[in-house]
């Protein structure tokens, strides 16, 4: 019961015991309970009060992976009290996905939203309804869509000259390079400037504060699953939720302030105007002013709306391209034919522009062929779609299914937005994820930056294939170990 690994001793002794008083009342149901009432999928018989919790394990989608084995695509568990349906084929999820996916598309109620995003103030926690597809469209009108993300390539083009520069400085001192941080601080600070319109550095309470919201976001909560033993707070997370609420309260209501008093810190001047500005500038007017049903942008919408945003965008993006890096370390193949279609496309005399992107075949190709074996991220609802499992489904993928083959591409019509159910690392549906178009542009800017501007190198005379890819399990499933590499400058001059 290696999830029991991750919990304090007490609750691990608690549940312990509640799984022997569990494993007494289902004996005791089993044999005075009529079998033919089940109308669910197959899936492995719960035990009362826990469920089916004590067989996740430490990695859940690999677990959920392996009893899907046994139980088939469309399998039924139960976390705790609440009955779960996991998906784990292309064909069963688009049935969920896309025939019905308007009776999937809410969110479940959990204690993470209550607290961080006011109460599913914000988008990604939101109930389906009204009020999520207003705040949907607005975050696209003003931050989302090809228009916006376009109007932020200066920033992105500003940061890979700064990202290059640093890397650079490194590889003449020969020194060896934590990419996973070089990476996230680089997304980061992209994300920070046009979300907000400045990079946050200097706000040192804001980065530790929305890693603490993703492992609170991400873990089991007991209090989601089992709802009596919420006044416990058994794992001490609601604890923690208040304490992190109070910090990012406390932090957005200061930008607020600063904002409404003028005295905000401006770093540049810009063609666009950042998000957080457009939101404060529209505080306590309609959101929708030509909809029957008015929504009034409060504090508590912007703070939400924030949160979510912050916490969508840092690490999916930033895992996504850790693993890409990962993989074409581990494959000095697939990394020589990327750099191959760099050089001849780009050049050795300058590094990638924008413009470059949609000519870069290859490069796509291993983006796709990364998020088949990687998906950072997944839906949160009581569908849960593995799309782990799909990425690794010999059926679809033929027997090669578990080598990062980027070529199995090569003519292949499949996208990434949603449309191909066989791989939708950006969901797919009324839910699917709204930063697509700004996800993909920065991963695919920076991976094909750094593999361009530098040569990398394994260190300790490490092979390949002795990297480690082990995962954490969290809401984007990063490494559990970060990524170091020895960058040597390759580009003329
Ligand atoms: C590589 C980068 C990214 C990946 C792989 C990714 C993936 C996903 C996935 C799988 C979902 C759930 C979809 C579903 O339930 O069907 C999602 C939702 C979402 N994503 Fe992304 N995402 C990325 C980047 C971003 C960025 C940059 C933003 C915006 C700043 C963003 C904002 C959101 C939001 C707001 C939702 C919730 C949408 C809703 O519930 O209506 N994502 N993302």
């Amino acid at each position: 019961m290696a999830l029991f690994s991750q919990m304090p001793s007490t609750m691990a002794l608690f549940l312990v015991l509640l799984g022997t008083l569990s494993s007494f009342i289902y004996f005791f149901r089993a044999l005075t309970t009529n079998k033919n009432d089940r109308k669910l999928p197959p899936g492995p018989a719960p035990l009362p009060i826990i469920g089916n919790l004590h067989m996740l394990g430490k990695l859940p989608h690999q677990s959920l992976h392996c009893l899907a084995q046994r139980y088939g695509p469309i399998m039924s568990i139960k976390l705790g009290h609440v009955p779960t349906i996991v998906v784990s084929s292309p064909e069963a999820a688009e049935v969920f996905l896309k025939v019905h996916d308007v009776v999937f598309a809410s969110r479940p109620k959990v204690q993470s939203s209550d607290y961080v995003t006011c109460g599913a103030k914000g988008l990604a926690f939101t109930e389906y309804g009204s009020y999520w597809r207003t705040v949907r469209k607005w975050c696209i009108l003003h931050l989302l869509s090809a228009s916006k993300v376009e109007c932020f390539a200066p920033v992105r083009k500003a940061e890979m000259v700064s990202l290059v520069e640093s890397v650079r400085a490194m590889a003449a001192e020969g020194v060896t390079l934590n990419l996973s941080q070089q990476v996230a601080k680089v997304v980061e600070v992209i994300m920070s400037r046009v979300i907000f319109g400045r990079c946050m550095d200097d706000e040192v309470e804001l980065k530790p504060l929305i890693d603490e919201t993703m492992y609170l976001a991400g873990v089991f909560n007991l209090s989601d699953y089992i709802p009596f033993l919420a006044p416990l707070d058994l794992q001490g997370i609601e604890r923690r939720l208040k304490r992190t609420s109070n910090g990012l309260h406390a932090f957005f209501d200061k930008l607020i302030d600063e904002i409404e008093q003028g005295s905000t810190n401006i770093e540049e001047p810009k063609s666009y105007t950042d998000f957080f500005h457009v939101m404060v500038s529209l505080l306590n007017t309609p959101m929708n002013p030509t909809d029957k049903v008015q929504y009034i942008i409060g504090r508590e919408n912007i703070k939400a709306i924030m949160v979510d945003m912050v916490a969508a965008s840092f690490d999916t993006t930033a895992t996504a391209i850790e693993w890409t890096l990962s993989e074409l370390l581990r494959h000095p193949r697939v990394m020589a034919g990327l750099q191959h279609e760099l050089e001849t496309t780009v050049g050795r005399n300058r590094m990638v522009e924008e413009s470059d992107l949609p000519k870069l075949t290859y490069l796509n190709m291993v983006i796709k062929e990364s998020f088949r074996l990687h998906p950072v991220a997944a839906r949160e609802s009581r569908i849960l779609v593995n799309v782990w499992s799909m990425g690794r489904d010999r059926t679809v993928w033929s027997d090669n299914a578990e080598e990062f083959f980027p070529e199995r591409f090569e003519n292949s019509s499949i996208d990434l937005r949603g449309h191909d159910f066989q791989l939708i690392p950006f969901g797919a549906g009324r839910r699917g994820c709204p930063g697509t178009q700004l996800g993909l542009t920065t991963l695919r800017l920076i991976i094909a930056q750094l593999v361009h501007c530098f040569d990398w190198e394994l260190p300790d005379a490490m092979l390949p294939n002795e990297l480690d890819m082990t995962e954490k399990f969290g809401l984007s499933l990063p490494r559990a170990n970060h990524l170091f590499a020895k960058p040597a400058y390759r580009l003329v001059g």
